[in-house]
């Protein structure tokens, strides 16, 4: 070990993602071999029990990076010290929702956890929403935490990356590795865009090596952008392990950079880039290192590209209407 601990702050403990999730960061794999953590787990009042359940078998893992376990129902003392703050906590959909359904059920709980962010964080505290609608709750979290950067908020789309290569490495018999430079454009939503035309296989391009337009329009992009609906028509609960995994991979390289080479999907606050209207929190294709992330430029966007991204982009501006509305941002 040749650091101090670092303080992670896990909401939503005892919930589906939370079980998938907590054993991970105790074995070293959202931040690296070297580094300790310090678990902080947020849950309401009626899931303490439960969560304190969990760190029972936390402890009960003996892990060496493991360097303590505290238990809260209050939020103000969960982020007090936190760098890295993971808002999984939230209502998940069930069958024949969308997840901007849950967008008055949620909402509101990003509210007071922004503040609390705001008041006890650390100086370099990074922050990731799961909870959905995830981009439009790490919307209301980034408004009521006005001395944190805004970049640090950040939303999760690195589940629907991680599917979409997945579909493209099967439908071209080649292995994930292979796959580079794929970008999930816009709202983790069931209007994201996953496009495959500037990505790469074997170093070629990933949407020639398909050759197959037909295919893209309405097999791949519906297939990825369902793929969390087709999970829980089947497992009869909404996806909870993949989550984890993606959720462990966007901070894993947030913090440790990208290969050189290739690029991930982030929800972050938009500049501008690509005519997304600044302040959205929409996916990008992005670059990191030493703990920073920089959108992928200068990319050409076609006009069935085009279409696509404004499409989502415009979902995500009527969702910041709609917490405007209620008043959360
Ligand atoms: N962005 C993404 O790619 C994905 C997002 N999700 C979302 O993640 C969220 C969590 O999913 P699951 O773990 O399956 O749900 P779950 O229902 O199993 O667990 C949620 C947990 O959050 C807790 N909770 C509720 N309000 C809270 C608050 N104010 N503070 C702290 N904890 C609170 C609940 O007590 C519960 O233990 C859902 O909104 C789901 O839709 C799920 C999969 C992927
Ligand atoms: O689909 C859902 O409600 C859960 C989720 O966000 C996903 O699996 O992508």
């Amino acid at each position: 070990m040749t650091q101090a601990p670092v303080n992670v702050t896990v909401t939503g403990a005892a919930g589906q993602i939370g079980y998938a999730l907590l054993f991970r960061i105790a074995s070293g794999q959202l931040l690296g071999q070297d580094t300790p953590v310090k678990l902080r787990l947020l849950e309401i009042p009626q899931a303490v029990k439960a969560a304190e359940g969990t760190a029972l078998e936390l402890e009960d893992g003996a892990f060496p990076l493991l360097s303590g376990i505290d238990i809260f129902d209050d939020a103000k003392q969960a982020f007090a010290g936190v760098n890295v703050a993971l808002l999984v906590g939230a209502r998940p959909r069930t069958k024949g929702m969308e997840r901007g359904d849950l967008l008055e059920a949620n909402g509101g709980i990003f509210k007071p956890q922004g503040e609390a962010i705001n008041a006890g964080a650390a100086d370099d505290v990074k922050v990731l929403v799961v909870g959905n609608p995830a981009n439009t709750n790490a919307l209301i979290a980034q408004s009521h935490a006005p001395d944190v950067p805004a970049d640090r908020f950040t939303a999760m789309t690195r589940l629907d990356h991680n599917r979409a290569v997945a579909q493209l490495a099967k439908k071209l018999g080649v292995a994930v590795a292979d796959v580079k430079k794929l970008t999930i454009w816009g709202n983790h939503s069931a209007t994201q865009y996953p496009d495959i035309f500037h990505a790469e296989v074997g170093g070629k391009n990933a949407a020639e090596a398909v050759g197959d337009q037909s295919w893209i329009a309405d097999e791949f992009i519906p297939r990825v952008a369902k793929r969390g609906a087709e999970i829980i028509e089947a497992r009869g609960a909404s996806s909870a392990a993949s989550a984890a995994n993606a959720a462990i991979d966007h901070v894993y390289d947030w913090v440790n950079g990208t290969a050189e080479g290739d690029w991930v999907s982030m929800g972050i606050p938009s500049d501008g880039s690509y005519g997304v209207p600044e302040g959205l929190i929409s996916s990008f294709p992005v670059t990191t290192k030493d703990g920073k992330y920089e959108i992928v430029q200068g990319l050409d966007i076609d006009a069935f590209s085009r279409e696509r991204i404004d499409a989502s982009v415009r979902e995500l501006s009527e969702e910041r209407d709609a917490v405007k509305q209620l008043g959360l941002v």
